[in-house]
């Protein structure tokens, strides 16, 4: 199995606050990987440096065999990073054809035949096809983040980066995101933060739980569960 992206050393203070310390952190092509741990363990800051959102007091980054640690964000979506946040990235007053639009003519320019088909299919994956015409701050809260998804998947991305994706999301809704996720891997590698334990034990293949900064266990949805570490941590006794 081959790593598509890796840290070494990865580091960020805020005022001498320790956000994320010194992570080494390998991620492997093709696995669904989740993120977790308490409020303020660093989850974001740590994905926020891993697109080129913000730099890291030290340490590198790797991406397919290439150091991206210094390359700015929209030059590591070139390369098939893309991400989606846990505050809506979507334009309200465009339709949902032209958000998809915005995310897929990154990639392939003015090419308006390209960019229609591709919006399609991106739409299509996340079952938005029927709303492409509507406006986007017309969608129900969990459609808009279905359609920041398709924004994302129009990217063809190698590595899918989701802040909490499930926040807000209805049962039905989550059970259609936990489809979608298993259909883009392997050909997509996905890392997901998500506080919504259930989808984590369906979905992740390995589990990373960060802790003051710092990985406090790495392993299988079982392994993690059953680790008294993370118990005392972040699950509770349950
Ligand atoms: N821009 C910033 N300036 C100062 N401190 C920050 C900044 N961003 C994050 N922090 C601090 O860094 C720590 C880690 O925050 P971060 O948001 O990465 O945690 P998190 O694990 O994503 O938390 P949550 O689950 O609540 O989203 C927290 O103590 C937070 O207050």
């Amino acid at each position: 199995m081959s790593v598509i992206l890796s840290t070494h050393g990865l580091t960020r203070a805020f005022s001498g606050h320790v956000a994320v310390n010194a992570v080494d952190f390998t991620l492997n092509e093709g696995e669904i990987r989740a993120l977790i741990g308490p409020n303020g363990a660093g989850k974001t800051t740590f994905v926020s440096m891993l697109i080129g959102r913000i730099a890291p007091s030290a340490g590198r980054i790797r991406f397919e065999d290439q150091d991206v640690t210094d390359l700015p964000a929209h030059l590591r979506v070139s390369r098939g990073m893309a991400y989606t946040f846990q505050i809506t990235s979507v334009f309200g007053q465009l339709s949902v054809e032209e958000n998809v639009a915005l995310a897929a003519r990154r990639r392939l320019g003015r090419d308006r035949v390209a960019v229609r088909a591709e919006v399609e299919h991106a739409l299509a994956r996340v079952g938005l096809t029927d709303h492409i015409g509507q406006t986007a701050q017309d969608l129900s809260y969990g459609h808009q983040r279905l359609l920041e998804i398709a924004m994302g998947l129009a990217q063809r991305p190698r590595l899918l980066i989701l802040d909490e994706p499930t926040q807000g999301l209805a049962e039905n809704e989550i059970a259609a995101f936990k489809t979608l996720i298993r259909s883009l891997v392997p050909d997509t590698t996905i890392l997901l933060i998500e506080h919504n334990m259930s989808v984590v034990m369906e979905l992740a293949d390995r589990i990373t739980v960060l802790n003051f900064g710092e990985i406090l266990a790495e392993g299988t949805p079982v392994d993690i569960h059953a680790n008294p570490l993370v118990q005392n941590a972040y699950l509770g006794s349950g």
